[in-house]
This record gives structure tokens, sequence and C-alpha cells, in this order.
């Protein structure tokens, strides 16, 4: 069979899970759901996990804003998902390519959030330097927390926090190597955050 060769698709796509610590989590997680907008792009939820596809701009903003609206609850939430972009299978055929460039939702409400995340630059035979580079990223927004085995610790303000995941997800990826994954686990209003402020760098 011939390799499949990676698609120039410019659709991102984002699978996560939102695991609310509370009795209250199927609310916390439809609420999320139905209150963020999410016109720009599309979506569909299943017993397991939600998929968001669409021009980056707008996953990373919808991701970012129901993150946001579940963590408003002050319950502790937990979040894990895969950012994919590249994909040979994901073609351009049912997703909102031809949607405005201005995000949807433009809350800028303050919540830290605790997080680790890996990168795979898929076929990049320079993967390491991909990885050391966008953890250098990391160091200059202010957002690197610590080195761990399989991921890296990031930490912050939301908004900072989702900033660098879309900056670090532009940048991982180029013409030649476009098929990038990059896994992100949360954590947000977890007891073990003291004070949540405090623990801003
Ligand atoms: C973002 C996200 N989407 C789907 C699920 C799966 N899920 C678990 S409970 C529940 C509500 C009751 O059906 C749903 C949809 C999830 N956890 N997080």
């Amino acid at each position: 069979m011939e390799p499949t060769s990676c698609g120039t698709s410019p659709i991102v796509g984002f699978r996560f899970s939102l695991h609310p610590m509370s009795g209250n989590f199927i609310k916390i997680i439809k609420s999320a759901l139905k209150d963020t907008d999410t016109s720009h792009v599309w979506m569909q939820t299943d017993d397991v996990s939600t998929v968001i596809r669409g021009k980056q701009q707008h996953v990373f903003n919808v991701a970012k804003a129901l993150t946001l609206h579940a963590a408003k609850t002050k319950e502790h939430i937990a979040l894990s998902g895969t950012f994919s972009a590249g994909c040979p299978g994901d073609t351009a055929g049912d997703v909102y390519l031809e949607t405005p460039a201005k995000p949807a939702n433009q809350d800028r409400t303050e919540q830290y959030v605790s997080s680790q995340f890996a990168l795979y630059p898929m076929n990049n035979p320079d993967y390491m330097d991909v990885i050391y580079r966008e953890v250098e990223r990391a160091k200059e927004f202010g957002v690197w927390n610590d080195s761990m085995q399989y991921a890296s610790g990031i930490h912050g303000d939301i908004h900072e926090v989702f900033s660098f995941y879309e900056t670090c997800f532009s940048s991982a990826r180029s013409d030649q190597y476009p098929h990038l994954v990059m896994t992100v686990s949360m954590s947000i209003n977890s007891p073990s955050h003291k004070t949540g402020a405090e623990n801003f760098s």
C-alpha cells in the first residue's frame, strides 16, 4: 500500500472530556457545552467525550470558554483532551472553515489552571528539538511550572495558559510536517491549589 501523505487541511480538532468532581457533574458538563458559543465550530458529544473541529482560533477559543464555564461553578474540574492538526484522514468537508476571523467567546474572567501537556510532532525526525523549543517558549511566556516524565507542567491564568498552548500548537508544525498531536490535561479549583493566585509564577 502507498504511504498516506499528510493533508494540508487547515482543520484543527480537539477531542476532550470534562470531569467535574461534583455530584452535579451532568449539569456542569451540559451547561458548559450549552452556554458556550460554539457556532464557529463543528461539535459532537457522546457518552465519553466531545469533539470540536474548525479553524484553529475558534477551536482554542471554544475550548477555553467551555473550560471557563465549568470552572465558574467553583467545583474541582478535570479536563483531558487531544488537539490534532494535519491528520491525513481529516478532510475539510464537514467543518466550519467559512467562519469569521473573530472568536465568538470573549469572557476575560481570571481563573488559575494547573496543567500538563505533551507534544507529538508526527513524522518529524527533529521532534525533540521542536519539543525543547516549545518548553523554552513556555518559560518565556511565564507559564512553565515543571518538568516531568512524558509531559511538561504549565500553569497560570487560563487566558495565558491557552494563549501559550495556541502559539505552541502553531509553532510546532510546519508545511513540511503539518501533522501534530498535543495532549493536555488540566486541573482547576483543586484543593491542592491553596489559594490559586499564590501559585502564579
Ligand atoms: C466535554 C465532555 N463531553 C462528553 C462527556 C461524556 N459525558 C459524561 S457525563 C455526560 C452528561 C450526561 O450525559 C456526558 C456527555 C464528558 N464527560 N465531557
